[in-house]
């Protein structure tokens, strides 16, 4: 999928501005506010309708209006498709193909992106629950079955912290609905543990393939999923719930003093390893950065193979993370791949001469000039 042009009306601070795009690479290049990410939030919003930086809607529409508009053509396997959002104070409209969508649902899904903003850095060094989340967001996208078994055993683990609560406070005796619990919850774990090891196996193929190309063969990624089953119970569905059950079974003093339940998915981490080294304790801040940027870049091999489409790719702001040598290499990697669209104040690391056909947008002051 390739999003061969954009028309924005009164976005931010573009109040008419049509560009046309390159297959490859495009970059928008400027100095400190002037509008580049600007340009990028458009894609974005135009493919989501919603904005990765703000809840705030009015915020989108330019100071001087009510209303704000952005037109993309993209170009997919069967042919070219327009599309259009319209954003307002009474809220938004979308168009595919000039009809008018009545639900948002039927819009979202026609342009696939995947956005890699220096916040995305956290999966690798934030605390353990943005890696579980990412996992549960991700993996919801994919599989309907990981989403209903996440929603299942989310019910369930407040209704078992509850009566654990109940146990610890009010001194109730009756553990006979505590195993009930347990029993369900080892159920649904089993089943999200399981797909978890199976998908990221997955991702981590992926991972590993761009990793290596962006440190030029000298890294090499794992990934390592801690969880309190035992390593050789992993293989099944069945033998991952006879090990919580029996974990549960051996903790269940604990968690009632404790009044909380204290294994399961919910606790799980994933450990990113570089040449047998845990990047999150002993990864420099350049392979930190790189890990994280290569685990996003697995996501369009993925989205591709759930899909039959490549999504488009917006990096904000991500060279300036990366040494000169691995900025290179980054966009070498991916130019022939995927459609991608970056903000950048220099592209002085880069070696451009390697790339083929990009298309550098030079903009100062919400004023977008062809650079090349
Ligand atoms: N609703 C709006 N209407 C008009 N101008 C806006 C609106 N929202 C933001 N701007 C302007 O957009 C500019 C910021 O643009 P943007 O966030 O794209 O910067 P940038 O070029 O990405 O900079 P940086 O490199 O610092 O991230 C600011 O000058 C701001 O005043």
């Amino acid at each position: 999928m390739k999003l061969t042009e954009i028309e924005l009306h009164n976005f931010r601070n573009y109040v008419d501005q049509t560009l046309e795009f390159s297959d490859g690479i495009n970059v928008f290049l400027g100095e400190n506010a002037q509008g580049k990410t600007n340009l990028l939030e458009a894609i974005y919003v135009l493919a989501l309708t919603r904005s990765h930086r703000t809840n705030n809607e009015k915020e989108l529409i330019n100071w001087n209006s009510q209303t704000a508009q952005i037109k993309g053509r993209l170009q997919k396997r069967l042919g070219t498709v327009p599309i259009e959002l319209d954003l307002g104070s009474k809220g938004k409209r979308a168009k595919v193909n000039h009809l008018e969508q009545a639900k948002l649902s039927t819009y979202i899904g026609q342009l696939n992106v995947i956005l890699f903003a220096p916040e995305d850095l956290s999966i690798v060094k934030g605390a353990p629950q943005v890696r579980r989340r990412f996992m549960d967001m991700e993996f919801a996208q994919m599989s309907n079955r990981y989403l209903y078994n996440s929603t299942q055993y989310k019910k369930i683990l407040k209704q078992r912290n509850r009566y654990l609560k109940d146990l610890h406070y009010k001194r109730q005796k009756d553990r006979v609905y505590l195993d009930v619990l347990s029993d369900q919850l080892s159920a649904y774990g089993a089943e999200i543990i399981y797909q978890r090891l199976q998908l990221l196996k997955q991702l981590e193929k992926f991972a590993q393939n761009v990793h290596s190309e962006i440190s030029q063969g000298k890294e090499q990624l794992t990934f390592d999923y801690h969880t309190t089953v035992e390593a050789d119970q992993l293989g099944s569905v069945e033998s991952i719930y006879q090990s919580l059950l029996k974990h549960f079974a051996a903790i269940k003093d604990k968690e009632i003093l404790r009044a909380t339940t204290l294994i399961g998915p919910q606790r799980d981490d994933l450990h990113f390893v570089i040449n047998g080294k845990e990047v999150q304790s002993f990864g420099s801040q350049g392979q930190q950065r790189t890990t994280a940027l290569s685990v996003k870049l697995a996501e369009i091999d993925l989205m591709k193979e759930q899909t039959d489409e490549y999504p488009i790719l917006l990096l904000d702001d991500v060279l300036s993370e990366l040494d000169d040598f691995r900025q290179t290499h980054l966009l070498t990697a991916i130019q022939d791949k995927v459609q991608t669209f970056l903000t950048t104040t220099s592209l002085s690391g880069v070696q451009q001469e390697l790339l083929t056909n990009p298309r550098i947008f030079r903009i100062s002051e919400g004023n977008v000039t062809l650079a090349k």
